[in-house]
């Protein structure tokens, strides 16, 4: 690994989530004056709650808010059922988040689901995907990789993140931005996910894990070996001093990694 990642810690949820808005509003400010937009990808699971925790917050200045009509949201990964079943990521962020933004107020981002026609063939709906992600980020052939401004990611208690699960062939894959995965361990079985270069190649990376169920998992992915060799683990190496990790202290009990409580 060249520089670790940053670790923070925090007592409970709201100190997590104002802790979580800092850092955000601070990546879309810099990518505001970088190319007047803020393209993000976020993550399901337990992710979506923290951050609309995080982001709808209310504020007294106009500098202390996220600017959603100036964000794209793209998914780190996605389940292949339709928007609005259960086990939808989309559908998640929606009724945590995008349903509860004010817009009047903080603008309506830019959202980039899945197209559902495709739902019959994950490997088409990975490719549709690619191709959304290549009209957005610029021809496939001109940029080696999308250039996210910021990946939203979640850790599974296994060490998965997008829809990397360890040990999958999909961890070797080099060349394309999105993948399809038939066989997830974590149901459902067919997803498709960004693969480990693009989340590599993003300008940050923040990582949200919290509660105890989650304490294995990175003590074994910040202080092991093996954890290393893990998703999670890999973004780590791979993209180093570019992660944070944002945890409550249940997550990080008898962790010895160095933390943080503040930014
Ligand atoms: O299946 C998934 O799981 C991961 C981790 O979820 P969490 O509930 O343990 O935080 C999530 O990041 C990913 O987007 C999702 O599809």
């Amino acid at each position: 690994m060249g520089k670790p990642p940053t670790l923070y810690s925090f007592g409970d949820a709201s100190e997590l989530a104002s802790a979580v808005r800092k850092y955000v509003l601070s990546q879309q400010h810099a990518a505001l004056e970088r190319h007047g937009v803020f393209r993000v990808g976020v993550s399901g699971g337990s992710l979506p709650k923290t951050l609309a925790q995080a982001l709808l917050a209310k504020s007294s200045s106009d500098d202390d808010k996220a600017q959603f009509s100036k964000w794209e949201i793209f998914f780190c990964d996605e389940r292949c059922v339709p928007l609005n079943h259960e086990d939808s990521n989309y559908k998640l962020l929606k009724e945590e988040l995008l349903d509860k933004i004010p817009t009047e107020e903080f603008g309506q981002p830019k959202v980039f689901p899945v197209d559902e026609k495709y739902l019959d063939d994950v490997q088409e709906m990975a490719d549709q995907y690619e191709k959304t992600l290549v009209s957005t980020f610029a021809a496939r052939d001109s940029v080696k990789l999308p250039l996210f401004d910021l990946l939203l990611l979640g850790c599974g208690p296994d060490g998965h993140t997008c829809s990397l699960f360890p040990g999958h062939p999909l961890l070797r894959e080099s060349d394309a931005w999105c993948l399809s995965i038939s066989d997830s361990p974590k149901p459902p079985p067919k997803r498709i996910t960004l693969s480990l270069p693009v989340v590599l190649h993003a300008s940050k990376i923040a990582f949200i894990a919290t509660g105890a169920g989650k304490k294995e998992i990175l003590k074994q992915i910040l202080e092991s070996e093996d954890g290393r060799a893990l998703p999670c683990g890999l973004v780590n190496e791979g993209a180093g001093d570019k992660v944070s990790w944002f945890t409550d202290h249940a997550a990080v009990e008898g962790v010895s990694f160095p933390r943080r409580s503040s930014l």
